[in-house]
């Protein structure tokens, strides 16, 4: 018996058409529902439009907001799987926010495209025939949210966008793909060991992400100081150093209560607490910053969004981004 496989649109270039200028723009009507007669093969698919954004639109309280309507459609109509097409270029953060929240216990899928429906190698319907075949693939259970792109199946923790154009753009830098796709089957290599779930009800946290910089002025991080924020997610250089100049802000901030999570502009490897000069890690954590264990800093922030709904305290945040 074919499986029932839910495809829920939510826009991005999957769902865009070029015109004559060159110029990429949604289309009204959404182009993936002509690739449905394609899919049936692979599985009886309904498919849902839920939104058609171009994804640097998408914001954590929409995502929350697709979470709800999955687990709705779940709820009325038990699918053996699910597929979210979704823009490429905020796809990892969906994909990882929808990882840890969403409580629909099936394979669930996101993927995009890089080029838009009417170019010439558009990648869109090879996508998402090949996430609708790794949905409704059992071994595809209880490996988390997976993006599939490009013949490449890969877990949302670990996903980035790595090109700004190339269909092979999304890798796992640490840990390569946990599966492929060939021409008639599945197949996954390894499975991520670390799962985690928390149950919430809002994703509207304000958070701001800033990237440390040679030569940076505690004058540009002023706003930190004068708006009203949940928490902060500063990417460090390398191993987790930050320039001394922007300390005594970070000081005032922890001061009024605010939770600091610390991630590395590499995007291999961890921060750690090891360099003990004036702004090294070692420092940084004595002050009471949190140290995040490779996550890149749009994944460190949807994080803590997520967690502070659990916690704000900054030793109980510790613990649960050591997980
Ligand atoms: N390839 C894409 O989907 C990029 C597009 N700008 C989006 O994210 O909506």
């Amino acid at each position: 018996m074919s499986k029932k496989i839910l495809v829920v649109n939510t826009g991005g270039t999957i769902a865009m058409s070029v015109d004559d200028s060159e110029g990429v723009k949604p289309l009204d009507d959404q182009a993936v529902n002509k690739i449905l007669p394609f899919l049936e093969k692979h599985a009886d698919v309904t498919m849902k439009n839920v939104l058609n954004l171009p994804s640097p639109h998408m914001t954590p309280a929409i995502m929350n907001q697709l979470r709800l309507d999955i687990e709705e459609a779940f709820e009325q109509d038990h699918y053996d799987g699910i597929v979210i097409t979704h823009g490429t270029d905020t796809l990892e953060e969906t994909a990882y926010f929808l990882d840890l929240t969403l409580s629909v216990n099936v394979p669930i899928v996101v993927t995009g495209a890089m080029r838009s429906s009417n170019e010439l190698g558009a990648d869109g319907p090879v996508n998402l025939i090949s996430s609708v075949r790794v949905a409704a693939d059992s071994d595809s259970l209880n490996k988390g949210v997976i993006v599939v792109f490009n013949d490449e199946i890969h877990a949302a923790r670990h996903v980035t966008k790595t090109h700004t154009s190339n269909v092979a753009t999304f890798q796992s830098p640490q840990y390569g793909p946990i599966g492929t796709i060939a021409k008639k089957s599945v197949q996954y290599h390894h499975a991520p060991l670390d799962r985690e779930h928390y149950a919430i009800t809002h994703a509207d946290a304000n958070v701001p992400l800033i990237k440390a910089v040679a030569g940076m002025e505690p004058s540009w991080l002023q706003f930190l100081l004068e708006q009203q924020i949940d928490g902060l997610v500063v990417e460090a250089f390398g191993l987790g150093n930050l320039p001394p100049a922007i300390i005594p802000t970070l000081q005032q901030l922890l001061d009024k209560g605010v939770p600091i999570v610390l991630v590395s502009r590499c995007y291999n490897g961890q921060v750690q607490d090891i360099y003990d000069y004036e702004g090294g890690g070692r420092k940084l954590k004595e002050m009471g910053i949190i140290f995040s264990n490779g996550l890149n800093g749009q994944k460190a922030r949807l994080k803590l969004i997520v967690t502070l709904q659990k916690t704000r305290t900054f030793k109980e945040l510790q613990l649960l981004f050591d997980q």
